[in-house]
């Protein structure tokens, strides 16, 4: 596997910087091409990730005839006729996201028979809520041999209430909707916007879809689906982190097509922290101050400030003047790149799920790894401004969601390197 090298301290990020299209957008929406039985469903900006590759495995595997074009960012995804009720072990156990398939299987089958997905470094992750859903709509639901079972003659509409607004559950529920008998309700839905990246693609596909974006979501079902055009709805993740990663260095970058509502959280605290950000034609342009101020923050579903960015956050209130607080309220094991973070200077104390960190200058770089996805990021971001050489390992969570990290930092100004990691450097 590859490994990062970063020589930090003195970097001051500058230029423009491109955003991909949103790997938590794209996932479910490669779930919902399952939907169609007919014509072709075209994806344009599609991140080229390693997620996107195994999500189109597993939508293959289930029918879909589909072929990614890299050098255009653009997927055709031709309507399975039929598609298959089995999403097997080998799929489904490489990534979280893909129990969203079982919604769509459930809708157009009647019955979907999918590998439980298991949890992952950020926490047990369970899916009880979507199961529940899926119960309240008429499935009868069995857990044998690793494998969860649904069934129901006729998917019907239901009233469903989520006990917290989960993205996934919120999906699932949506999609499994569409071509169910009468009308969903689901209130307390998550309100991401790739919820409604989702339900734009569903009604272009001829879904009768209204309230995403809000906490009640009405779903009407149709009688079949067809093809549509959809583009990916821009990383607002990626986005964010290189807003980060602007603030930490004193640096003047321009964020291309920023979508500033949204990323509101992100850069209300930003901003409180010293930050510009300044509204322009081509995009947001985030300048940091001669030093960050310190600041408290409390992730919470979406419009709240967002667990997806709480540890490039972390990075920040390190090197920020003072003491701040992280809690981390969506996840309960989200706080493992701090002790990354430690081996680089990083003065934290840490109580469940509230971090205090005293913010210093006198980071040095440090060989660390990866934990999960945002800890790579957080990492490397951190490494920009150590003092000396930071090595960042298990590279394979940031290829998960980041397209040329470390080439667009370089782009920015960063001294930064991607080279591979001898086998004993791994461990
Ligand atoms: C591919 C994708 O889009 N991933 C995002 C999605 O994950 P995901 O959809 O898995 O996140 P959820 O919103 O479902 O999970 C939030 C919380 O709810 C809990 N929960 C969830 C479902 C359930 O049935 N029961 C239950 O208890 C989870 O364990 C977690 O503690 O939203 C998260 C929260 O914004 C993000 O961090 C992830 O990047
Ligand atoms: C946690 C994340 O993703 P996933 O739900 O796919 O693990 C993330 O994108 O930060």
């Amino acid at each position: 596997m590859d490994k990062i090298i970063v020589k930090g301290g003195k970097t001051r990020l500058q230029g423009e910087v491109e955003i991909e299209g949103a790997k938590n957008a794209v996932l479910p929406l490669l779930a919902a091409t399952l939907l169609a039985s007919e014509g072709e469903v075209q994806l344009g900006n599609v991140p080229i990730l390693s997620d996107v590759f195994m999500m189109n495995n597993l939508v293959k595997h289930l029918g879909v005839k589909l072929t990614f074009d890299q050098s255009t960012k653009q997927i055709i995804a031709g309507a399975g006729k039929t598609i298959k009720s089995n999403a097997p072990y080998e799929y489904v156990s490489k990534m979280r996201a893909s129990i969203v398939v079982m919604g769509p299987i459930l809708s157009r089958n009647g019955a979907a028979r999918v590998s439980m997905p298991g949890g992952c470094s950020i926490g047990s992750r369970p899916i009880d809520l979507h199961l529940r859903g899926f119960e309240l709509m008429g499935a009868k639901i069995t857990q044998k041999a690793g494998y969860i079972e649904a069934s129901a003659e006729h998917l019907r509409g239901a009233q469903i209430y989520l006990d917290f607004p989960s993205v996934g559950a919120t999906q699932n529920l949506m999609m499994a909707a569409t071509l169910a008998d009468g009308t969903t309700t689901i209130e307390n839905a998550a309100r991401e916007p790739e919820i409604v990246d989702l339900a734009n693609l569903l009604n272009k596909m001829g879904a009768r879809v209204r309230g995403a974006g809000t906490d009640t979501i009405v779903i009407k079902g149709v009688k079949a689906m067809h093809g549509a055009h959809h583009s990916v709805v821009q990383d607002r993740i990626e986005a964010g982190t290189f807003m980060v990663a602007a603030a930490m260095t004193k640096g003047d970058v321009l964020i291309k097509d920023a979508i500033s509502e949204h990323n509101r959280p992100l850069i209300s605290k930003l901003t409180e922290m010293g930050v510009r950000f300044i509204e322009e034609p081509e995009g947001i342009r985030v300048i940091g101050p001669e030093r960050l101020k310190a600041t408290n923050v409390k992730t919470l579903p979406h419009p709240g400030f967002p667990t997806d960015m709480q540890s490039q956050m972390t990075a920040a209130q390190a090197v920020a003047k003072g003491e701040s607080t992280m809690i981390e309220t969506v996840f309960e094991n989200r706080f493992q790149h701090l002790e990354e973070m430690r081996r680089m200077g990083l003065n934290v104390e840490i109580t469940r799920n509230s971090a205090l960190i005293e913010g210093t200058t006198q980071l040095q770089g440090a060989a660390v790894k990866s934990t999960d996805l945002r800890a790579s990021a957080a990492l490397i971001l951190l490494g920009l401004v150590a003092q000396g050489e930071t090595e960042v390992f298990k590279l394979n969570h940031l290829d998960r969601g980041y397209y040329q990290f470390h080439e667009k930092l370089k782009a920015l100004g960063a001294n930064i390197e991607r080279v591979k990691a001898d086998e004993d450097e791994e461990e």
